[in-house]
Order: C-alpha cells, then sequence, then structure tokens
C-alpha cells in the first residue's frame, strides 16, 4: 500500500478488508508481548522494604509462563481478537480515505504531511472501538496480578461495566486514548512511507519492494510509533484500571505517577513493547501488502 500505484486510485474499501487481515498478523504475533507490558505498567507499587512482583521483562515472562502456561501470555485475547482486526481495518480505512480526499491525481504521490493527516484521520476513527476494548483488555489482564478473578471474560466485563455504571464506565479513557492514537497513527503512516521510498532504489517502483524490506520499513513504523504512544499509553493503562475515584482527572494520573515513581515510570514496559512492536508491525504491513496484492488481483478496477 502506502503509495498507490501510478494510475490507480486508492480504495479504502480493500484498505478495509486488507487492514483486518493486518489486524489478525499483528495479534497473533505481538499479544503475549502486550499482556507482559500491562502487567509491568500496571503492578502494584511496593515500598523500599517490600519485593516488587516484576523486575523487568523477563522476569515478568517467566513468572507469567510458569503460573499460567504459555496460554497465560494470551490472556485477554478475547477482546483483542474482536477488535483489533476491525480496529486496524478501521485505521487502513481512514488512512486510505485520508488520502483519498488530499490526491487530485493518482500520478502524483502524496507529500509526508498528507500522509501523516491521513495517518491521524484513521487515529480518529478507530478510538470509538479502541477506548472500551482497551478498557476491558486492561482489566483482564491485569485482574490475575491482583489475584481477584472478578470478571469471566470480555463480554461478561463489558456487561458489568455497563450494567454498574453505564456507557461512561465503557468509554472511560476515550481523551487519552485520543491523545495516544491520534499523533501515533500519523507517524505509524508516515514512517512507513518513508522506509520504503527510503530502501526503493533509484528508477525503480515502490511497489516492488522485497518482502525483507517491507518487514524493515513495518518494523520501524511500529517502533516509532510507541516511541511517542508509550507515555499516554502508561497513563491509559492506570486510568483504566484504577478504582472509580481514584484519579480526579488526566492530570492527576501524570502528576500521581511522576510524585510516586519519577518521570521515568511514563515509559514502563519500554522493552517489552519495543520486543513486541518490531515484529508485530512488521507482520502487520506484510499481511497487509499481501492481502492488498490479493484484492487487487482479485478486483483490479474496483
Ligand atoms: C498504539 C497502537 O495500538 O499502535 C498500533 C500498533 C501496535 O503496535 O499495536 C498501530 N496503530 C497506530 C494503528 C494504532
Amino acid at each position: 500500500m502506502g503509495e498507490t500505484e501510478p494510475g490507480r486510485r486508492i480504495s479504502p474499501v480493500k484498505n478495509f478488508v486488507a487492514g483486518g487481515v493486518a489486524g489478525a498478523c499483528l495479534l497473533f504475533a505481538g499479544h503475549p508481548l502486550d499482556t507482559i507490558k500491562v502487567r509491568l505498567q500496571t503492578q502494584p507499587k511496593v515500598s523500599p522494604t517490600q519485593y516488587v512482583l516484576y523486575t523487568g521483562t523477563y522476569d515478568c515472562f517467566r513468572k507469567t509462563v510458569s503460573k499460567e502456561g504459555i496460554l497465560g501470555l494470551y490472556r485477554g485475547m478475547g477482546a483483542p481478537l474482536a477488535g483489533v482486526a476491525p480496529m486496524m481495518a478501521i485505521s487502513f480505512f481512514g488512512f486510505g480515505l485520508g488520502k483519498q480526499l488530499l490526491q487530485s491525481d493518482p500520478n502524483i504521490p502524496h507529500t509526508y504531511a498528507q500522509i501523516f493527516m491521513s495517518g491521524m484521520l484513521g487515529g480518529v476513527f478507530t478510538t470509538v472501538i479502541v477506548a472500551p476494548g482497551e478498557r476491558i483488555k486492561c482489566l483482564l489482564q491485569v485482574q490475575s496480578t491482583s489475584g481477584q478473578l472478578k470478571y469471566a471474560g470480555p463480554v461478561d466485563c463489558a456487561i458489568r461495566l455497563y450494567k454498574e455504571q453505564g456507557i461512561r464506565s465503557v468509554y472511560k479513557g476515550t481523551v487519552l486514548t485520543l491523545i495516544r492514537d491520534v499523533p501515533s497513527n500519523g507517524l505509524y503512516f508516515l514512517t512507513y512511507e518513508y522506509v520504503k521510498r527510503l530502501l526503493t532504489p533509484e528508477g525503480e517502483s515502490v511497489h516492488h519492494l522485497s518482502t525483507p524490506k517491507i518487514i524493515l520499513a513495518g518494523g520501524t513504523a511500529g517502533i516509532l510509533n510507541w516511541v511517542i504512544a508509550l507515555p499516554p499509553d502508561v497513563l491509559k493503562s492506570n486510568f483504566q484500571t484504577a478504582a472509580d475515584g481514584r484519579y480526579r482527572g488526566l492530570m492527576d494520573v501524570l502528576k500521581e505517577l511522576i510524585r510516586e515513581e519519577g518521570a521515568r515510570a511514563l515509559y514502563k514496559g519500554f522493552t517489552a513493547v519495543m520486543l513486541r512492536a518490531f515484529p508485530a508491525n512488521a507482520a502487520c504491513f506484510l499481511g497487509f501488502e499481501v492481502a492488498l496484492k490479493g484484492l487487487n488481483w482479485l478486483a483490479p478496477g474496483w
């Protein structure tokens, strides 16, 4: 994807379908490290005389696998499974739509500013499903850490949140999700297209890039996406899993986190996030490119 083939108009619908395939690839490659990330980000704070639950990424991985088996790493995957494929479908759709709206001539490549803005549009669209999906996922991922199994699964969690406190509770953390996803989505697609163009030899087409180069562009996009998404993600995970009334607002989460743990806390789970970001997003963009090629072959004039 990225740039449209000269003369071919962008099809947001094809982007949507191929984006769904990309989301499934992203999830299978990335969920185990996402579980570790959320557990590290939300583990209970301790005083200097107490032991921390997890000392780092490897420790969290080892303890999770020995206590819960490999499936423990896939805990809470029900909600993302139903959420990530549509989320990526919407993200790629919004990106494609933005590019379509900003492109007057399919023979002229987009500017980087247009690519960034189109990516941000995708981030706005996805928040509608990402905010509740993240709320449910984070609550399920941390509940076995806290030792209290309150929710039986994603559907039970969604129903209980809704019954107990209504739709506001299901959508708790929406503003932080927007702060996390709008700029990072822009940077995500911008990086992917930039690296792809950079890796395209003079006189060759960006559409015939080899698989290792697509992997490199996708993985790099994933890393840069998380460099700017991680601080709001830490705030979001803490806010969405906190007991009601614990924080008065977003600034309160930020202030309390920095007061208790210092500014470094904003990059909590960094290793797990970065270990996941490259393979998960490389798989995502590769899945997207393969699916889009298939769709263009099946329905060339569409
Ligand atoms: C913050 C986030 O969810 O990033 C997505 C990739 C990933 O590693 O999960 C990509 N996107 C920017 C499309 C939301």
